[in-house]
């Protein structure tokens, strides 16, 4: 907490904004199982967790791009084919949570920053139809004032856009709010949104260190800042 409280002048924030996939979850091995069984609906071979963990944070759609041409770059993939895979990886992603897991100390986290009045909102780039849901299956239901997914408003992070719109919504000012993310989307987005941010350190940042991005605090859990 110590550490916290030295980017807000030894107070808290008075907004935390927090993304999801790898950083409050662990959502790889369904998002890979709901890969891979888009995969092989067209007689393709499985891509598996590890290389699924590599291409998860720009949303769905990009992730079954990435699928579909067996790596990070992904142009030249038809757009039909596209947007029947997605369709497909909707469907099977929407049926199985069940291997995803909350990483330990974030749920302390969040009732820690509840207790204390700051208010939570989630920014993640994961389709908005799967939050509420996925929340309260993993007991996370109540935490935050506001959810906003990858297809809530017209722009993504790196865009800051999505959280600038939580700044306006909460009424709180860049420098008194922080973000707490996993991949380079997350501290490109903060940066350019003026918000302070933490990068824990063990999510997915398309197999590069997230240290590297050099965000204000680094973490190996979210309970290292009660
Ligand atoms: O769905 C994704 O690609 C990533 O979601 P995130 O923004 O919560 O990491
Ligand atoms: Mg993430």
């Amino acid at each position: 907490m110590q550490a916290l409280r030295t980017l807000f002048a030894g107070e808290l924030p008075q907004l935390v904004m927090f993304d999801l996939d790898g950083t409050l979850m662990d959502s790889v091995p369904d998002l890979a199982a709901a890969v891979d069984q888009m995969l092989a609906l067209r007689s393709r071979p499985a891509a598996g967790v590890e290389r699924v963990r590599d291409w998860v944070g720009n949303g769905a759609a990009v992730l079954v791009r990435r699928a579909l041409a067996g790596g990070l770059h992904h142009t030249g993939v038809d757009d039909t084919e596209a947007q029947a895979a997605l369709a497909d990886f909707l469907r099977c992603y929407a049926g199985d949570h069940s291997r995803t897991t909350v990483y330990p100390g974030a749920a302390e986290f969040l009732s820690f920053l509840r207790g204390q009045g700051v208010k939570l909102a989630l920014v993640t780039n994961k389709p908005e139809r799967f939050l509420p849901e996925l929340l309260g299956e993993k007991g996370l239901g109540d935490s935050f004032d506001w959810l906003v997914g990858g297809d809530t408003l017209p722009m993504q992070k790196p865009d800051p856009g999505a959280l600038l719109w939580v700044l306006q919504q909460a009424g709180v000012t860049a420098d008194q709010a922080l973000f707490v993310g996993d991949s380079r989307n997350d501290v490109r987005a903060a940066r350019a949104a003026g918000v302070p941010v933490v990068a824990v350190s063990y999510g997915y940042n398309h197999g590069e260190p997230i240290a590297a991005e050099n965000p204000d605090l680094l973490v190996d859990s979210l309970d290292a800042l009660i």
